[in-house]
């Protein structure tokens, strides 16, 4: 049994369902289907998710939402009108819009996330009711019935462990389950978002929970590319990576598939299948456990930019017990998360996304570090981006850190800084933003221009 889930890039319009339907239909092992909100039918298009999130927005402002809600209501219509469906779908999505929107508003993050999550939610009836005018057993699943339940993290809860249990009654249902992807309910019995593109995590749940043999998920690429091709025109094809290669990639910017989307599937030993809905026959890349070292030390160029580091230098930091206990103590004091903390012997450096504080904030930080740690220097550099070089074969080549800093050089890109994750199937670079795409392009010619594939 298969568990697929398609992007909103796959539901955009009515020409793309029926290439969803064909893909669901020609092979029956693909029993449960997860679908996101209607994503961007060309560049400019805004997706249906972020159109909810300005509806709600205006909802919480006080202003009439009628024209967001018209925006929306469109899209489904659009879609309706093109598969020639009736009216009694998108009557029931319009209603169920207004029923959101009449409720409670005292906590307007859990107000954005019950819209948000309208757009999965009615897509899914929607891509079931074309499945049954299609003459197809289809059933939508409402994921409180189905027993999704999630922490109550608005725009970023997380699967509790019970729900896996619950899901697996799915298995015994007749038919094809379309299930929204994106949310699921809190204890309580609210709706809860996972975060942004988190529909490819509900597919990992089912996929865990279903106990598949595969987990498909198809996207608009017909495979994962070795480094953003928004970067590099037509990279290379990567067939096959383990689900550590990918998570590190997702995570540092391969925005393919959420980074959050393979711990359910690899805990279940599940393969993941990313394949183009736009070419089906295409193989894609598959993700499992162990692969094939053939390729090479490295595997994948991933990068992001929005970065900042704080550095930190003390003499005889390394003889000082507890030192970085209390630097990432301080952290700790304003909820900031870290990525990362390259150190020498008097000095460290943590490295954190820029979007987490502001210009006060970083004041108080830099001001307590000075003054509670006693530290010599403390020295913040903005506008960072860091490139993550990933490959299972680095553990085993030598020299791939010298390959890729002549690299950089050459490409006179200045490395601010490096890491070496522990596991040895990454190191990072940090750089200056405006050097992201120069450092990203020499190291993709000096890891995969000279292979042939
Ligand atoms: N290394 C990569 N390989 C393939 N696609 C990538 C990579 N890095 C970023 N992407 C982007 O991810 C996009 C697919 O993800 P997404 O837009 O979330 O699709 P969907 O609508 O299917 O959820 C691609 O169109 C591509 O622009
Ligand atoms: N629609 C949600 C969830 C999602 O997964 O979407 P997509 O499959 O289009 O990335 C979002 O835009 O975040």
């Amino acid at each position: 049994m298969k568990v697929v889930k398609f992007g909103g890039s796959s539901l955009a319009s009515g020409r793309q369902l029926e290439k969803v339907l064909q893909i669901v239909t020609a092979d029956r092992e693909r029993k449960v289907v997860v679908v996101s909100a209607p994503g961007k039918r060309y560049a400019e298009d805004i997706k249906v998710t972020d159109l909810l999130i300005e509806c709600a927005d205006d909802c919480l402002q006080n202003k009439d939402p009628k024209e967001k809600v018209a925006a929306v209501l469109e899209r489904y219509a659009a879609i309706a009108n093109e598969l020639n469906l009736s009216d009694g779908v998108i009557q029931e999505i319009h209603d169920d819009l207004l029923t959101r929107i009449a409720s409670d508003k005292s906590k307007p993050d859990r107000f954005i996330d019950l819209l948000k999550a309208s757009g999965e939610d009615n897509n899914a009836k929607l891509v079931a009711a074309y499945f049954r005018a299609q003459g197809v057993e289809a059933h939508y699943v409402d994921p409180k019935e189905a027993g999704l339940l999630v922490s109550d993290e608005p725009g970023n809860a997380q699967a509790l462990p019970e729900s896996y249990l619950r899901l697996n009654s799915l298995n015994e249902q007749s038919g094809i389950q379309i299930f929204p992807g994106f949310f699921g309910y809190s204890l309580s019995g609210e709706v809860f978002t996972f975060s942004r593109s988190g529909s490819d995590i509900t597919g990992s749940i089912l996929a865990n929970a279903l106990k598949a043999d595969l987990y498909e998920n198809f996207t608009d690429v017909d495979a994962v590319y070795s480094v953003n091709p928004s970067i590099v025109q037509k990279p290379k094809e990567i067939k096959e990576l383990t689900y550590r290669e990918m998570r590190e990639l997702s995570y540092a910017g391969f925005t393919v598939l959420h980074d959050e989307a393979l711990v359910p599937a690899f805990r279940a030993g599940i393969p993941v299948n990313i394949k183009n809905t736009n070419n089906p026959s295409a193989p894609g890349t598959l993700i499992v456990n162990e692969r094939d070292n053939t390729n090479g030390p490295v595997i994948g160029i991933a990068s992001d930019k929005g970065f900042c580091s704080i550095y930190v230098s003390k003499y005889l930091m390394n003889r000082e017990i507890g030192f970085g206990r209390k630097l990432l103590g301080v952290l700790e004091d304003y909820g900031l998360s870290y990525e990362h903390t390259p150190s020498g012997i008097d000095d460290v450096s943590v490295i954190l996304r820029e979007n987490q504080l502001d210009e006060k904030i970083m004041d108080e930080v830099i001001n307590r570090i000075k003054n509670e740690l006693h530290a010599d220097e403390v020295k913040v550099a903005h506008s960072l981006a860091l490139i993550m070089v990933v490959g299972e074969g680095m553990r085993r080549n030598v020299g791939t850190m010298a390959k890729a800093s002549k690299a950089l050089a050459k490409a006179r890109v200045n490395i601010e800084m490096i890491n070496q994750g522990s596991s040895e199937v990454s190191m990072m670079f940090g750089v200056k933003e405006v050097d992201e795409k120069r450092a990203v392009q020499a190291l993709y010619e000096e890891f995969f221009v000279p292979v042939t594939v």
